[in-house]
């Protein structure tokens, strides 16, 4: 090809976009956590040896529940988080819901995380209508708005004539639910569960779903924590699977679920040194996680 100095400079040529220099389709951020790390101070117990009792003296020692957990979550998502227990799960909800300090590392949010259970001011000895009415006002609705989502929680809950009677007269399971709808009432932003939904029967299990369903609808943010991997399959559209406090993957739900559910047969059937080669084929690198999920994202 040649070229002459006196021709006029041709203007580079535009680049067609390709699929991959399309803009990823990323819902509003609502929240992030930057190296987040919490440990416990614990006493270790000496056993006392002549009763085969432990004492109330001991070693000063440290749990680490979390160790530099980064995570961002947006609009539009339901998160699942996952693990065997004690790898941090509700550490992490609580932390994220600003619940519990980090000992280092920082979660800003939007809006105030609403954490199932936790913020919901119930009281024993009022009945399930009055603590409905207390936790929709300690939420911040108008007396108003209060009245009016009345019947949707009760309708919710679905405890039949519990409601006009003292939560102290609860089973667990009634308690769960009451709170669960209360929660969902208040039409939070950014919605944390942890468990609730593994109580009650499939009617209940079905309604509850489907307010988590609208949740995501109208772009809230959802985090859970349940052991039921059908729940986290049907509700959660990402999922962050943590084992002893750091994060192993985060991705597409179906796919980390499997990798999860792969690891916790090793688990059972083979034990911890199995389980544990299990996990290091799919350990992600922070930026993988990123990838993966900026990936999944991406317009076709
Ligand atoms: N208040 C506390 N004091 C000391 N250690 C704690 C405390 N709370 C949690 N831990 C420890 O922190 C780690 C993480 O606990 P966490 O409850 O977050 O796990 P999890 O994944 O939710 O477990 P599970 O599935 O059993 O509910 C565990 O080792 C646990 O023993």
């Amino acid at each position: 090809m040649t070229s002459t100095s006196n021709s006029p400079k041709q203007a580079p040529a535009e680049k067609t976009p390709s699929t991959d220099d399309k803009p990823l389709k990323l819902g509003e951020l609502t929240l992030l956590a930057t190296d987040v790390s919490l440990d416990y101070n614990v006493r270790i117990a000496h056993e006392q040896k002549s009763r085969k009792l432990f004492g109330s003296s001991g070693e000063k020692g440290v749990v680490q529940a979390l160790k530099g957990i980064s995570l961002a979550a947006r609009k539009g998502e339901f998160i699942g988080l996952v693990g065997r227990n004690g790898s941090g799960k509700s550490t992490l909800l609580r932390v994220l819901a600003g619940v519990e300090t980090p000992t280092s590392g920082e979660v800003v949010a939007t809006s105030t995380p609403q954490l199932m259970g936790v913020k919901a001011a119930l009281m024993p000895n009022l009945t399930g209508v009055d603590n409905i009415r207390i936790g929709l006002l300690a939420m911040g609705l108008t007396p108003a708005e209060v009245d009016e989502r009345i019947p949707r929680v009760t309708e919710l809950a679905d405890i039949g004539n519990s409601i006009r009677m003292p939560m102290r007269t609860y089973s667990s399971g009634m308690n769960a639910r009451l709170r669960f709808a209360i929660s969902v009432a208040a039409d939070p932003d950014i919605l944390m569960i942890d468990e609730a939904l593994s109580t009650g029967d499939d009617a209940f299990r079905q309604r509850s779903n489907e307010a988590m369903k609208q949740l995501i609808a109208r772009s809230g943010t959802g985090f859970l924590v349940n052991h039921s991997a059908p729940a986290i399959r049907e509700l959660c559209t990402r999922v962050v699977w943590l084992d002893k406090g750091e994060i192993v993957a985060d991705g597409e739900t179906q796919q980390i679920m499997s990798e999860y559910s792969k690891f916790m047969n090793a688990l059972r059937r083979h034990g911890e040194p199995t389980a544990l080669k299990v996990k290091s084929r799919y350990n992600q690198t922070f930026y993988e996680r990123v990838q993966t999920i900026a990936g999944r994202t991406k317009t076709s």
